[in-house]
């Protein structure tokens, strides 16, 4: 008997047995429950099959796609006409290697024909997906001269069970859900310094502002907020907060005092001939600040009169030059909204283009993903569009000039709760915050 046939017979054999264990799982010992918690109908069943639909089309679909080359035929020149001869033309496949299974599917690499870029086998992904059955497929090339196809076989952002592995972060990196490959999404602020995040009502922002300081509070980080939505989000990390400004005169004071702090790093870089704080030394850096600001439409919403008028206007200069100064200063800006259009003033198109980083939630319109995600990826504003109502939480996201879906973790008011319990002594003092808010509650006092 044939050892291939010997291995395919185990397969099955474990796979039907599995199909046994499951619902006996929550009383098996921990160790046999991890075993049986690991997918064992897609390493068994799914992958194999996969890889058979691989290689079987591989040929085929390389042709379609454009991805194969030809090979040149003999030829030969009879009298004056010129008369081809020798074999058919035959198309030459890329070389695929051996696919490797993993959690969420499998990992294929290819190697590229002289001549050929990894853009046509990025733009065949889609194809791939549809070709293998398969419920996503990336193609990222790590290698010169080789693309790495990632498939997954599952919408790994519908199962709330896989928490992707998490890994030892770096400073003001937040690893803040999962994408659609099953891997871990990161907040990187020190690659991307300043985000916009929109969405619709009950799409999940407030709930990404509060994965990110949920993973930014065990950090040397001061977390700032700016909450008018009556600070009923961001209050919940209050004492882990530096600073939190619940209505649009609070808001205006942090945002002046932020630039008085920017100021100030201003001078101590110059004085140390530093063209960042990261190049300065560690004792004498400041602590990098995050504001995060809930629902910017309240800081530009005027009501017609003129305090109000002035306060939008006052508002909105201070935040376009946070944007503009703030990344080398370690400053940085997570801004959240439904929609940040040129309705709410004029200053929100500028400040808009200093977000570099953009998460797009469930969106009303088109034109909401559009200008979330239009000036970078135009497909990413379609994929925005189909999100549903009950996938709260999703979002696309742009990252390194591609696209991709992700989910935040979802921060309940309990997680909150602890955060703020074991990182309370981390929150950094900002003595100019502090002044500044402290102003602003005696003038409030005073006129009431
Ligand atoms: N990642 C997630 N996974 C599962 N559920 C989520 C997730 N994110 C949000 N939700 C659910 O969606 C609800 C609304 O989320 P959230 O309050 O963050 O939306 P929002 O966009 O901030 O809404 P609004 O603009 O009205 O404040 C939450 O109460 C939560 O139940």
């Amino acid at each position: 008997m044939p050892w291939e046939l010997v291995v395919w017979l185990l397969l099955l054999l474990a796979f039907l047995t599995q199909a046994r264990w499951e619902h006996r799982l929550p009383t098996m010992p921990r160790g046999l429950r991890r075993l049986g918690a690991l997918p064992w109908r897609w390493y068994l069943g799914g992958f194999p099959s996969a890889v058979f639909r691989m290689r079987f089309t591989w040929r085929r679909f390389t042709r379609n796609a454009d991805l194969a080359v030809q090979r040149q035929p003999p030829r030969a020149l009879v009298g004056r006409e010129l008369i081809v001869t020798g074999r058919a033309v035959r198309m030459i496949p890329p070389r695929l290697g051996l696919p490797r299974p993993t959690r969420d599917g499998l990992v294929a690499r290819v190697q590229l024909h002289p001549g050929q870029t990894p853009i046509p086998y990025i733009e065949a992904a889609p194809a791939m997906a549809h070709a293998w059955r398969m419920h996503s497929v990336r193609v990222v090339s790590f290698r010169r001269g080789e693309v790495t196809i990632t498939a997954t076989w599952r919408d790994p952002l519908t199962d709330a069970g896989t928490e992707p592995k998490r890994f030892p972060g770096r400073i003001l990196a937040a690893q803040v859900g999962r994408t659609e490959l099953g891997m871990g999404w990161t907040l990187d602020m020190r690659q991307v310094p300043h985000w916009l995040v929109v969405g619709a009502t009950q799409s999940g922002k407030s709930t990404l502002l509060a994965s990110l300081v949920a993973e930014l509070a065990p950090q040397p980080v001061a977390l700032v907020g700016i909450d008018c939505k009556g600070g009923m989000e961001l209050s919940l990390f209050e004492r882990r907060l530096s600073a939190l400004a619940c209505s649009r005169t609070e808001a205006l004071a942090l945002l002046v005092a932020l630039l008085d702090e920017a100021r100030d790093r201003m001078a101590v870089c110059r004085r140390a001939g530093a063209r960042s704080i990261w190049e300065l030394p560690e004792h004498v850096r400041p602590v990098p600040v995050v504001l995060l600001v809930d629902e910017l439409a309240e800081l530009y919403l005027v009501d017609g009169s003129r305090v109000s008028r002035q306060e939008a206007a006052e508002c909105s200069t201070a935040l376009l030059r946070l944007g503009q100064l703030g990344a080398a200063l370690g400053l940085h800006l997570v801004v959240a909204g439904q929609r940040i259009g040129s309705e709410l003033g004029a200053g929100v198109t500028a400040l808009r283009a200093q977000l570099g980083g953009r998460i797009c939630h469930r969106v009303h319109d088109q034109q909401t993903a559009e200008m979330a995600l239009g000036d970078l990826a135009e497909d990413a504003v379609v994929a925005a569009q189909v999100i549903t109502e009950e996938e709260q939480g999703v979002a696309i996201t742009t990252v390194g000039g591609t696209w991709t879906r992700v989910r935040s973790r979802l921060t309940t008011t309990a997680d909150a709760r602890e955060v703020v319990a074991q990182n309370v002594d981390k929150t950094p003092a900002i003595p100019a915050l502090v002044r500044a808010m402290d102003a602003v509650n005696k003038e409030v006092g005073g006129n009431d």
